[in-house]
């Protein structure tokens, strides 16, 4: 299984999953040190990415967990993934077995944390269209969402608590197929 810690910048993706992988023990990837040069001199200018700047960057992501899913390892990734066309290159890489949590909470706490954050290169000023460009897991997505206000301690128990269960989910399925 791959799960794939999701939401606007400033929303806590990095922090909770390092966090979470750390805990559980799992292999992790930060989708920021997937971005080619060209993208972060983007955002750090305060000129959001486009979708064409994102597919490659994606398909790269979607590639790791791909080769994981190969070698039968459970992971954890920080990526935005904003929209449904871009949470499907990533489910392109191990089909079935991705499944997110959304990080979600108000553009105005986000924000407040965005400018308190030293040393990113992520504007604060990108949120807005980060928060346009975001949408909401659909029913049929597999995945959750946790709301970011709580400490960061808390985040991470929820998240660690249905990864752990969508885990004995599927070793309790047919002939234990998911224990992996
Ligand atoms: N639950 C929380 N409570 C308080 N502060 C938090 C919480 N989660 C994250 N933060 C802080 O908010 C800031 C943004 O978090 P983080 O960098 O993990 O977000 P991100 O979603 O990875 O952002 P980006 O996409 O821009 O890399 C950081 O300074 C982090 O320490
Ligand atoms: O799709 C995007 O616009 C990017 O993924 C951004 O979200 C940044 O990579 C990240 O949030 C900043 O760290």
């Amino acid at each position: 299984m791959h799960f794939v810690v999701m939401g606007v910048s400033g929303s806590g993706k990095s922090t909770v999953a390092l966090r979470v992988a750390e805990r559980l023990g799992l292999p992790h990837a930060e989708a920021d040190a997937f971005h080619p040069e060209s993208n972060i001199a983007k955002m750090s200018s305060g000129v959001p990415l486009t979708d064409e700047d994102r597919m490659p960057w994606l398909r790269s992501l979607a590639q790791w967990i791909e080769e994981h899913e190969r070698r039968g390892e459970t992971t954890v990734v920080a990526c935005s993934a904003l929209k449904r066309s871009y949470r499907d290159v990533l489910r392109s890489g191990a089909p079935g077995r991705v499944e997110f949590i959304h990080l979600d909470g108000s553009t105005e706490l986000i924000g407040r944390r965005l400018r308190e954050r030293a040393g990113h290169f992520m504007p604060a000023g990108l949120l807005a269209s980060q928060a346009a460009t975001l949408e909401p897991l659909e029913q049929d997505e597999a995945g959750i969402v946790i709301d970011v206000e709580p400490s960061p301690e808390e985040i991470i128990d929820l998240a660690v608590r249905f990864i752990d269960g969508r885990i004995a989910d599927l070793s309790d399925g047919p002939a234990g197929s998911a224990l992996r």
